[in-house]
């Protein structure tokens, strides 16, 4: 099956991927933003720049950026002799550690395309990817997080009769079928081999996953051009440069850890990368001591834990220059404490995996720093805010916001009908979110449109949960609808109508992960009810049910 449809450029629906049209690429290569060089080409170039440059800490271990090179040259060499090829896709669900930087880059290198799965991802979500990848591998550790991805490697290989290669970070524990990445690790490298058939840089680099509202994942093509535009744009904004230390603290397949300006702008810039291999902020203040770290990203949910932990002694956090919050709205109190408390600079960041990403900038005056959620990175992002018809509404007043530009998505991959919802016809992305814009081009969120909860920075589709949900034996409907939570910023709240005997909270959270769904998105709380309220069209009136049921404040 071709990757690409000859046509996209042309304006006929994509059934893969939609690319930019013609005029809109060329002016992004004159511009100067596609630059037409691969994640390989980079990450060489790099090697020869910054070659003893410390590129990656993890735990004990150190990667130079010439060692990361030959590690990336060498796995490269051990994954096309198992015969991974350019253009096949294969999942990737690996927490923060080296390895996930080394098997990207040896993946990119190959014209491999990684589809960026979470670590609390299960059968359910991992089926789901590697059927709509076709991927033809599956990466994952054995153990992270008290939980035996071997197990679920088994369940999905079953599954999914196309994942021909389940490679295992650490114990294989002699399982049939299983590759250890640490001998592909140990492949004499072939560099010229490794080049004989590589990607072009307007291909897709990688796959990253949407936060969803219609019911299963979609995924987000990301060309080698695009994405490197987005990772440069994010440290230029930042004022990364060589002595920059990055903290990665959330997990490392996120976009906002990636690259924005995260893991790949950190590194285009000579700077060095660590990895935190969990988020509590007792094990960031020790590498950020350790490390002197001078940037690291949060969402809104870890800042309380980490306001604590300074309350509980000393810490020497002197090398923190900035400070990054996003994934979720940040209270403007909050905001105003951080700023207030911690001796660097906050920067808001709001953006979409899809593409455009908003950055306060570090000079802002601390009235933008702490009520807004910034500027758009490149000066090419195109922002239109929208009224209910679709007619841009004056600055000041509440929108839905639109997006194009030259890193945001054109289209979700092998989606046609839901591209033909998800953009307008000229090419502008409908994001769901709700915004304002100040004079200073400043955007306020100020909520969203879309069917979507947003978990302590972790994206929940509820139609997809509700779709489970409607599985359950008693259920007979079911609305799920975000309720205000001290900690998480937000939490699920499952209305159901049931049929017989009530379930709990808990005997719903035993019935989705039994169906293999990643146990974040069961329900925080359970609300019975006798029927729904229904819109004028008939479909379940959330509005009604949050008016009715739910807080409207914290
Ligand atoms: O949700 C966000 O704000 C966000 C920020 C940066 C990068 C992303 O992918 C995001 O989804």
């Amino acid at each position: 099956m071709p990757l690409e449809n000859p046509h996209a450029s042309e304006g006929v629906p994509a059934d893969f991927w939609v690319r930019w049209p013609a005029e809109e690429a060329a002016r992004y290569r004159k511009a100067g933003y596609w630059r037409g060089e691969t994640f390989g080409d980079q990450l060489d170039r790099w090697a020869a720049r910054f070659g003893r440059r410390t590129a990656l800490v993890d735990g004990g271990s150190r990667w130079s950026y010439a060692e990361l090179n030959a590690g990336a040259e060498r796995l490269a060499t051990g994954l096309r002799e198992l015969g991974l090829r350019r253009g096949q896709r294969v999942v990737v669900q690996l927490p923060n550690c080296a390895e996930f930087v080394i098997v990207w880059f040896a993946l990119l290198r190959l014209g491999v395309v990684p589809v960026h799965a979470l670590p609390g991802h299960r059968r359910n979500e991992i089926t789901h990817l590697a059927t709509l990848a076709e991927a033809t591998a599956y990466f994952f550790p054995d153990q992270h997080d008290r939980f035996d991805y071997r197990e679920l490697a088994e369940e999905v290989a079953t599954a999914c009769p196309g994942l021909k290669h389940l490679v295992v970070l650490g114990d294989p524990q002699d399982r049939a079928g299983f590759t250890s990445l640490n001998g592909l690790m140990a492949t004499p490298a072939d560099p010229d081999g490794n080049r004989a058939d590589p990607p072009a840089a307007d291909d897709i680099a990688l796959l990253l996953l949407s936060g969803g509202t219609t019911g299963t994942p979609k995924l987000i093509p990301r060309t080698h051009d695009d994405y490197a535009y987005n990772a440069r744009q994010c440290a230029t904004v930042a004022r990364m440069d060589a002595d920059s230390v990055y903290l990665a603290v959330l997990p490392i397949a996120f976009n906002y850890t990636m690259s924005c300006p995260g893991l790949l702008g950190t590194l285009q810039v000579g700077g060095t990368v660590v990895m935190a291999s969990n988020p509590y902020p007792r094990t960031a203040f020790r590498l950020i001591e350790r490390e002197r770290v001078t940037i690291t990203s949060l969402n809104p949910t870890l800042v309380p834990h980490w306001l604590a932990e300074l309350d509980r002694g000393p810490a020497d956090l002197s090398s923190l220059r900035v400070l990054q919050v996003g994934s979720a709205r940040l209270a403007d109190d909050v905001a105003a404490t951080v700023v207030e408390r911690l001796d660097c600079t906050l920067q808001q960041v709001f953006g979409m995996s899809e593409g455009l990403i908003c950055l306060t900038r570090l000079d802002d005056p601390v009235e933008l720093l702490s009520t807004t959620q910034g500027v758009p990175v490149s000066d090419d992002d195109e922002i239109l805010i929208v009224d209910g018809g679709g007619r841009p509404v004056p600055d000041g007043q509440v929108g839905e916001l639109l997006t194009r530009g030259p890193y945001t998505l054109r289209g979700y991959y092998r989606a046609p009908e839901q591209n033909r919802t998800s953009f307008t016809e000229d090419g502008f992305y409908r994001t769901g979110d709700q915004v304002r814009r100040l004079p200073s081009g400043h955007l306020t969120v100020i909520g969203r449109v879309k069917d979507q909860i947003n978990r302590g920075g972790v994206k929940i589709d509820a139609t997809e949960v509700e779709g489970h949900l409607l599985a359950h034996p008693e259920i007979v409907s079911a609305a799920l609808v975000p309720e205000a939570d001290g900690k998480l910023g937000e939490r699920s709240v499952a209305f159901l109508v049931v049929s017989g005997e009530q379930p709990s909270v808990k005997t719903i959270g035993a019935f989705l992960r039994g169906r293999g769904l990643a146990p974040y998105k069961a329900p925080d709380r359970v609300e019975i009810v006798a029927q729904m309220p229904l819109t004028a069209v008939g479909k379940i009136d959330k509005k009604a049910l949050a008016a009715t049921y739910i807080g409207r404040r914290p």
